[in-house]
């Protein structure tokens, strides 16, 4: 097979050793390089003279940010700017995470799935086709990063709520790599965003003529099997220790099943969002002042999510002291043919099989309002991508029902939210306790008692845990993620919140503290690596927690001392050889952090 490097076609980096871009990004041109490194890269010339402050950098890209006027127009501003200078881009998110997140990931990383053979610009991942079997290894030792750590794999069959988009969904790779990064401090480099073209079952996208995949209807599960074990070893040949996410697959029990004892492998949907709404429902059990064993949740959708966050809850309910029978007794999940029961006449997929219902005494419950009326649960969880399903009616119903409801829509992106924040604070007289899997913004409400005070919804998005799950697997040379890994990253983060958002009524911590949280996450999957022995880096045992997140720390990417690191780097380098003085002849025009002139 022919081997093509996507950096052939670009400047020549002088320094590979310092090319620390993520593909094919140029973080050698950042126009916050002093002019003494533009000379040793050889980039002296390349960019406006002036060597600027973040500070500056930041008001340019703002200003140039406003200026778009669609969200997709964002979508791909910051998209060039993560090729232009990657330092400069996870330094914007970093900083304006609140605002900045749901530009990059879920909602508008759903429209640019859906437009992504229309918009498309430039090669930010890799693309696998099925017509590479058996070549798999030749292909992706064209990837240009040596040095990978972290894949994030899909094959489109399912992205967010928006069904089959085929190689369209590789806005999700890359969005949550992005994350891995901004959140978790993964260098960008380190990550690597893969699609796998493996057919769509959408005839809309195999008809339309900007279609960037393969026009072939979806290949069987046999055929899945055959390839993805060939890309599994491939992957981990090239890279031993990489930490494989699978992502937004249709059916991703049975890959889950097959490599997660012989690779450090997770899946996103089912383990971290189980994690995830774990560790909302913690807090929200706590909170709505009810014993776990007089909880009983309806959860619409019976799908990867929907299992994987029962399973982690009945979990949380048997550490709290119930049995196994009895925690599972309090879960009713609903599908598109209604209760899952037993004896519902149809041959159940195999993960529903755990949760069917066995005391309906053959009746068959077929709406989620038929469902909600004969449970009346504590708990309510939307993971079934229909927008708006839990209507004002079902809202209230909660609300006359419980004291403190517990609210989850967690469909991404926004428009499929099962309900939005503003209805389900109005129609439960702002007592729910919410959370929903895309943003939504604050708001004011004054309720039936005449108070007013402003309501904050919870972003229950699985954003809080892969990074710290994927950081810690690295970390710890994780040879497998175990279930008690993934416990571990819900439960911390349950932990997570400071006594001022608890004031505030949050179930999550507020986002601008991710990359803190980030750190005890990672810890807590760490430390249960180490109680399973599946770590490799077993000096890190000893090491108290406070060493260990120091350590952590010490570990991650920060996009806002990379410059300095660089300055550092070269700075020794130099004076190692000797020869300072006629490169560090600096460019009249450079401006420090705060302003001045150097
Ligand atoms: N908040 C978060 O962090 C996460 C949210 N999700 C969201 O959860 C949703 C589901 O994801 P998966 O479970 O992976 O998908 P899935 O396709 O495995 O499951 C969807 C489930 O919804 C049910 N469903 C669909 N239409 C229905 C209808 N008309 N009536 C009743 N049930 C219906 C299906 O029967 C199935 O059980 C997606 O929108 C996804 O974006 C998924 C992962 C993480
Ligand atoms: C957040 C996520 O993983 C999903 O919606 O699929
Ligand atoms: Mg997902």
């Amino acid at each position: 097979m022919a081997r093509f490097s996507p950096q052939q076609s670009r400047p020549v980096h002088a320094t590979p050793f310092l090319n620390h871009s993520t593909t094919p990004s140029d973080a050698n041109y950042d126009t916050a390089n002093p002019s003494y490194i533009r000379k040793y890269l050889r980039t002296y010339g390349l960019t406006p003279p002036r060597s600027e402050s973040y500070e500056t950098q930041k008001t340019r890209c703002l200003a140039q940010l406003a200026l778009k006027n669609t969200e997709i127009d964002k979508f791909q501003y910051l998209s060039t700017l993560r090729k232009n200078n990657v330092h400069l881009f996870y330094r914007l998110i970093t900083d304006h995470l609140r605002e900045l997140t749901p530009l990059i990931y879920t909602p508008v990383v759903g429209e640019a799935c859906q437009r992504w053979s229309e918009i498309y610009q430039q090669p930010e991942g890799m693309y696998l086709s099925w017509e590479d079997r058996g070549n798999l290894a030749a292909v992706i030792a064209n990837w240009p990063q040596p040095n990978v750590e972290i894949t994030c794999i899909t094959d489109g069959s399912r992205i967010l709520g928006l069904g089959d988009l085929g190689i369209n969904g590789m806005g999700i790779p890359i969005g949550k790599l992005a994350l891995y990064t901004a959140c978790a401090g993964i260098r960008p480099e380190a990550t690597l965003p893969l699609t796998l073209d493996l057919g769509t079952s959408n005839k809309t996208l195999r008809e339309d003529p900007l279609y960037m995949g393969s026009r072939r209807d979806k290949i069987s599960a046999e055929e899945e099997r055959e390839f993805l074990d060939e890309l599994m070893s491939a992957l981990t040949e090239r890279w031993p220790g990489i930490v494989i996410q699978f992502e937004d697959f249709k059916n991703p029990f049975p890959a889950l099943e097959r490599y997660r004892d012989s690779y450090t492998c997770f899946n996103d949907d089912i383990q971290g969002t189980g994690a995830v709404i774990l560790g909302g429902v913690i807090n929200a059990v706590k909170r709505s002042g009810l014993p776990c064993k007089d909880h009983r949740a309806v959860f619409l959708g019976a799908g990867s999510a929907g299992v994987g966050v029962a399973k982690q809850i009945v979990e949380f309910f048997m550490r709290e002291g119930m049995s196994e029978e009895e925690a599972r007794n309090c879960f009713y999940l609903v599908d598109t043919k209604g209760l899952v029961t037993a004896d519902r006449g149809d041959k159940l997929a195999d993960h529903k099989v755990y949760f069917a219902r066995q005391d309906n005494q053959g009746q068959q419950w077929k709406t989620l309002e038929e469902v909600i009326d004969h449970v009346q649960p504590t708990i309510l969880m939307g993971l079934s991508t229909l927008g708006g399903v839990f209507t004002p009616e079902i809202l209230r119903k909660m609300a006359d029902w419980n004291t403190a409801p517990i609210i989850f829509p967690l469909s991404n992106p926004s428009s499929k939210s099962e309900c939005d924040y503003e209805s389900a604070v109005k129609n439960t007289d702002g007592r729910c306790l919410f959370a929903s899997g895309s943003p939504f913004p604050t708001m004011s409400f004054t309720n039936s008692a005449g108070e007013t005070r402003t309501y904050y919804p919870g972003q229950g998005n699985n954003m809080y845990v892969f990074p710290g799950i994927g950081l810690g697997s690295i970390l710890s040379k994780a040879v497998r993620v175990t279930d008690s890994m993934i416990y571990a990253s819900g439960e911390a983060l349950s932990a997570a919140l400071t006594a001022e958002e608890i004031e505030r009524g949050l179930l999550y911590p507020d986002i601008t503290r991710i990359r803190e949280v980030s750190i005890v996450v990672t810890r807590k999957v760490m430390r249960a690596a180490q109680a399973d022995g599946v770590d490799r880096e077993t000096n890190l045992r000893k090491m108290s927690d406070s060493d260990l997140d120091n350590y952590i720390k010490s570990r991650m990417y920060d996009p806002h001392t990379e410059v300095r690191s660089l300055e550092r780097e070269v700075g020794h380098l130099l004076s190692s050889l000797g020869n300072l003085s006629p490169i560090l002849n600096g460019s009249p025009t450079e401006e420090k952090p705060n302003g001045s002139k150097l």
